[in-house]
């Protein structure tokens, strides 16, 4: 048997997207929308105070296209605080001019393809990967992806030593984006029906296309890469969300 990377976990994810009943919304009084906000508003408010103290960070951004309108993501020590968020979002009256799009539950995974000699619970660094706060860099990215485990190409067979190898390539080419997208990857196997989620951020949301370009001509993702749905969009400040809402009279 290959033998398996061992992983280091850190915070749970819940990727949740959702379309706006926009009809629905659009009959309400003014009155209303602003009451509904503010209290969607609240709710964010305490969202930022558990990130103000590191106990979990969140992000809210518009999607473009007909998979979704909003996702939220939100990222925490346990995925049973995500349970709960879901379910106080869910009981929220913004919810009810809401519906489900899509999903994705995970959490934030760094394997030990590279070697590194740092010891991962005492590490800064490696902390601040398990543990990130979101960036609020202007646009995101998200899709589920595979390890193919097909005939000849079976990752699941290779061995840690070829593997290691083909991340490293996947690494470098990884590290040419430094300073121009920021990736999340979190593992997903037992959690849901991919086995990883990749949210990835950018300034400029051409470098998406080009990073995920270039990366499937890299062995890994070339040979043994399977991918989902792809969702791109852009980050919502607070000060974002009532435009966002707003309706022409
Ligand atoms: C933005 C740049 C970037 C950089 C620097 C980077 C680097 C690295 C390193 C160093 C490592 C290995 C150690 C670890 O940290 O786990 C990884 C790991 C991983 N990656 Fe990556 N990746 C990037 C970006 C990046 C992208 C764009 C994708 C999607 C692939 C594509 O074709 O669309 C991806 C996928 C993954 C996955 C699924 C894993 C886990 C694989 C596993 O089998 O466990 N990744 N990744």
């Amino acid at each position: 048997m290959a033998e398996p990377a061992k992983t280091l976990d850190g915070w749970y994810c819940y990727h949740d997207f959702r379309t706006i009943d926009w009809p629905a919304w659009k009959q309400l009084s003014s009155e209303e929308r602003d009451s509904i906000l503010k209290e969607f508003l609240t709710m964010v408010e305490t969202w930022d105070a558990t990130q103000a103290k590191f106990e979990g960070s969140h992000g809210i951004y518009s999607i473009l296209g007909q998979k979704a309108d909003i996702m939220i993501l939100w990222l925490r020590p346990t995925m049973d605080e995500l349970m709960e968020l879901e379910g106080a979002f869910n009981k929220t009256r913004l919810a009810e001019f809401t519906k489900p799009a899509y999903s994705y539950v995970s959490v934030v995974e760094l394997s030990n393809y590279l070697p590194s000699d740092k010891d991962p619970a005492q590490d800064p660094e490696i902390q601040a990967r398990l543990k990130p706060i979101l960036p609020k860099w202007k646009y995101v990215c998200f899709y589920p992806m595979d390890k193919r485990r097909q005939g000849n190409d079976n990752w699941y067979m290779l061995s840690m030593e070829d593997r290691s190898s083909m991340m490293r390539s996947h690494g470098m080419i990884g590290r040419q984006y430094a300073g121009k997208v920021r990736q999340i990857i979190s593992g997903s196997v037992g959690f849901d029906d991919w086995e990883w989620g990749v949210t990835l951020y950018a300034h400029d949301v051409l470098e998406f296309k080009k990073l995920v370009y270039e990366m499937r001509f890299d062995e890994v993702s070339a040979r043994y890469g399977e991918f989902g749905t792809f969702y791109v969009g852009q980050t919502m400040d607070e000060d974002d969300i009532k435009p966002f809402f707003a309706v022409q009279e």
